[in-house]
C-alpha cells in the first residue's frame, strides 16, 4: 500500500531537497506565524514553541477533507552564542557581524521538528555544535558578497561556500541545513509511518 504524502510546512529550499532525499513525498503548505521571540524566552524554548506554531498554523490552513491519514511536518532552525538566538540577518552588514562572532569559536545550531497528525503534536529539538576556524574580515566580506548568507538562520549556509569555515561539528550536518534527517525519520516513525518498511527479522 502506497503512503499518502506528508504535508511540508515550509517554504524552505533546504528542508525540500532534504525530505527528498529520504525519499518522503510531500506537499507544501505554507503557514503564517509571528516570529517574535518572547522577552528572555531561552533558544531551546523558542524554536520548539516556532515548530510547534508553524504545525499548527498550517494544518488549520488544510481543508478537512485534505488531512484524513495524513501527517504534516515543520521545522524552525537559529544559532545560539553567547546566550543570544541569532536568526536571519537583516542585511549584509548584519550577516557580517554575526559571521565575526563566530570566528575561531564553536556556537550552537538548533533546528526542532515538529509533527502532527491533528490529534497528537510531537517536537524534537536537535542541538549541534559547530566550530568555525578564525575568519578575517576580508573572508567574511568576500562572503557576504556572495549573497549566500542572507536567507539563512545564523547568516550562513553549511552546504555551500560556509563548508570552508567549519573545522568540527558535533551533532547532525542534517539538522545545521534546517531538517535533522535521522530524528525526522524517527519522528515519522512514531506515527507509523515508516520511511522504510521495517519487517521483523
Ligand atoms: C545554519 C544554516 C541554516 N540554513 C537555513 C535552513 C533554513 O532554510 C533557514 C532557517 O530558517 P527558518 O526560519 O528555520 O526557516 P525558513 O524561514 O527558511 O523556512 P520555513 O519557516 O518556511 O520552514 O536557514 C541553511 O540552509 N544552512 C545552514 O548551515
Amino acid at each position: 500500500m502506497q503512503t499518502l504524502p506528508i504535508f511540508l510546512a515550509s517554504n524552505s529550499p533546504r528542508r525540500r531537497e532534504l525530505l527528498t532525499q529520504i525519499g518522503v513525498s510531500f506537499d507544501v503548505v505554507i503557514p503564517d506565524i509571528d516570529e517574535t521571540p518572547f522577552p528572555s524566552e531561552h533558544a531551546a524554548d523558542y524554536v520548539c514553541r516556532m515548530a510547534k506554531e508553524k504545525a499548527s498554523a498550517a494544518w488549520q490552513r488544510l481543508p478537512d477533507i485534505e488531512k484524513q491519514g495524513r501527517l504534516l511536518l515543520a521545522a524552525d532552525t537559529c544559532v545560539v552564542l553567547d546566550d543570544q538566538v541569532l536568526g536571519k540577518p537583516q542585511d549584509g552588514a548584519d550577516a557580517a557581524q554575526m559571521l565575526s562572532r563566530y570566528s575561531g569559536r564553536c556556537h550552537e545550531v538548533m533546528t526542532a521538528v515538529a509533527v502532527t497528525d491533528g490529534r497528537t503534536l510531537r517536537v524534537d529539538n536537535v542541538v549541534t555544535t559547530v566550530q568555525f576556524r578564525p575568519l578575517s574580515h576580508a573572508e567574511i566580506a568576500a562572503y557576504v558578497e556572495t549573497g549566500e548568507p542572507m536567507d539563512k538562520a545564523g547568516a550562513y549556509g553549511i552546504q555551500g561556500l560556509a563548508a570552508l569555515f567549519v573545522t568540527h561539528l558535533e551533532g547532525s550536518y542534517t539538522g545545521v541545513m534546517g531538517l535533522p534527517l535521522y530524528e525526522t525519520g524517527q519522528l515519522l516513525s512514531q506515527f507509523g509511518y515508516d520511511v522504510l518498511p521495517r519487517t521483523l527479522d
